[in-house]
This record gives C-alpha cells, structure tokens and sequence, in this order.
C-alpha cells in the first residue's frame, strides 16, 4: 500500500453542551491517520462518535481541541477551511447516513447529481455533463432513465444509491462514507461496497468507512478502528482485528456478527461487553501501539494482559 497520508487526525475532541452543567465528550482525544489509496473502517454503536468525527472533518462542527491535517494543510483551522473550501470540496466529499433528507425535491436526478460538477466548473457543455451523470447512474445501478426524474418517485433505498453518485460525480480522491448502505437491501449493500472496492483498486479511492457493525466494513476495510462512547479502543489491520481481538468491546462486537451457517451460529455465544471490566483509573489510560500497526487504548495492567494474550512479553 502507498504510504502516503491523505488525513491525519490528532488528539481530536469534540464536546457538545447539552445544557448549563452537562457535556457529551463526542470524541475525546483520538488520533488516527489515513493513507492514500486505503478504506478504512470506523466501527462502534450508535453514539459512540462516529458520525461526528465525519462532521468535524468537513467542518460541520469546530473542534474542541486536536488537528485535522488534509493533504497537509490543517483544516480543523477554520480560517484556512474557508479559504481552501473550493478545493477541498472537489477532492473531498461524504455521504451521509440518509442522503434523502439532503436531495432537493425540486431537482431533477441529473441535475442533482450534476450539481456538485457545476459548482466546481468541472463540465464544459451540456453533452459532457449528461454523459456523466449517466456515467455515475450506471455505475450505483440506476439506468439513464432515471436522470430525468425526480427524488420522490425513487425509494429510499435508490435515492441513498443517487447521493453515492452525487458525491462520486467530481472523483473525488478522498469519501468520508457515513453509513451509506445502513439503508439499502443486502443485495444492494453488496453492490456498493463492491463499487467501493472497484473504485479504490481503479482510481486509488482513500475512504473513511463508518458503520455500527463489522460485519461488512470486514470486506471492505484495509485497517479498522473501533470506537466506544467517543474514545477508539483499538485500530489495526482488518485480518489482524478479526483473528486477534484484544479488547473486550471488540471482542462483543465480534461476536455479535451474524453467521449463516445454523450449526455453527448456535454453538457461537454471543460476548457480551461490560465496561465496568476496565476498573482502571482512566485518566491513566493510554493509547499505544501493542505490535506494530495494533494500537490500543488501555491502563498498563491491562495493556500487560494484552501483551501477554498475543505472546510479545
Ligand atoms: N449537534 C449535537 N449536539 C449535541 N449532542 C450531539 C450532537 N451531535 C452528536 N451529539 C451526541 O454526541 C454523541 C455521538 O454522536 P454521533 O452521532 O457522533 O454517534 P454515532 O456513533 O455516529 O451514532 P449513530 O450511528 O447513531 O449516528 C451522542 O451522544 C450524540 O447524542
């Protein structure tokens, strides 16, 4: 893999006041880096900070505290944001959990998917423009049939296929893809991380994948990160998560992937997490690296444990 970085996140915290004495620590100081060219897999429940860290990539929310480094320039400044928008929003863009809400009932598809091409000047002439949107109808399944009509005669399922064209219609280098099939039949949930896939061997795609289970980030994701109430418990490379999962919540998470097989699904027992487990003191807990490439968040006694499981002391 290329080892160049497209993204790097630093310490990053996000607090959101939830009244005059109540905050939510969203993210609290995490750090990670993505390389050209890789997908990689942002994994926890619902709450536990996902989507914010996508938002605060773009801009959405400021940070608390921390660095976001995009192709070398810090974007979590916000003067600088606002001066490189443009740019950045050609090689950079997300898709949200349900693009629905985000496709404008009065536009037609093509010129929905169109839009982005227009505001980045990327289409010289009407031709190049519906060969385009063509181009990215068929690429997430939809025939040409479709441009002319509006968002209200597709379901939901193909309206979420139109805002992936959308945001794919300026090849970008770099998706931040929240939750983009949580909406789709698994038939088509296959189709796009397959076109995921596709993009990333043919036009060296670098994406931030984020959903609440492993069980397909496992096939897309060269390295994963598992998040757990705004805090990432452990990262490491997709096989390396799945054949040595060192901490308990991964583990849970692990365990709670559907099998198909009946045999073996009722013999599996489901690991059930209990954060009480970790009675260290948590200010103390750290972030390090336990192999290389295998990070975890841990206090030493349990990092100990850790390294003792995986046999490197
Ligand atoms: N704008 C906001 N104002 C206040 N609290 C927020 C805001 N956005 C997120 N939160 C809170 O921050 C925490 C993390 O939310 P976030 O949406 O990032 O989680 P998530 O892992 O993406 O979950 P989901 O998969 O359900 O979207 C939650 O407790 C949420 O309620």
């Amino acid at each position: 893999m290329n080892k160049e970085k497209i993204l790097e996140v630093s310490n990053l915290k996000q607090y959101f006041k939830l009244d005059k004495k109540s905050i939510v620590k969203a993210i609290d100081d995490i750090s990670f880096e993505i390389y050209k060219g890789e997908i990689f897999g942002l994994v926890g429940e619902s709450g536990s900070g996902k989507s914010t860290i996508g938002k605060t990539i773009i801009n959405i929310h400021k940070p608390v505290d921390g660095k976001i480094i995009y192709k070398g320039k810090c974007i979590s400044d916000k003067k600088i944001y606002r001066k490189e928008k443009k740019s950045i929003n050609k090689t950079m863009q997300i898709i949200f959990q349900d693009s629905t809400s985000s496709l404008n009932p009065r536009m037609t598809i093509g010129e929905i998917i169109s839009e982005p091409l227009k505001i980045q000047g990327l289409c010289k002439n009407k031709d190049e423009k519906m060969k385009k949107v063509y181009e990215m109808l068929n690429l997430v399944g939809l025939d040409n049939t479709y441009a002319d009509k509006y968002p209200y005669d597709f379901s939901g399922g193909q309206r979420q296929r139109v805002g992936i064209a959308r945001a794919l219609s300026v090849d970008p280098e770099f998706i931040i893809a929240d939750e983009p099939i949580a909406s789709l039949d698994v038939s088509i949930q296959a189709q796009i991380v397959n076109l995921f896939k596709k993009l990333q061997i043919e036009k060296n795609l670098t994406c931030l994948f984020i959903a609440h289970d492993l069980s397909m980030v496992r096939h897309i994701s060269d390295r994963i990160g598992v998040m757990y109430k705004g805090k990432l418990v452990e990262l490491a490379n997709a096989n390396e998560l799945y054949n040595n999962p060192l901490h308990p919540y991964t583990k849970s998470l692990l365990s709670a992937i559907p099998i198909p097989d009946p045999e073996y699904a009722r013999i599996k027992n489901r690991i059930e997490y209990n954060p009480s487990i970790h009675n260290y003191d948590k200010e103390k807990a750290k972030w390090i690296e336990i192999i290389p490439g295998h990070f975890i968040y841990g206090s030493d006694e349990e990092l100990y444990k850790y390294e003792r499981e995986l046999n490197v002391i």
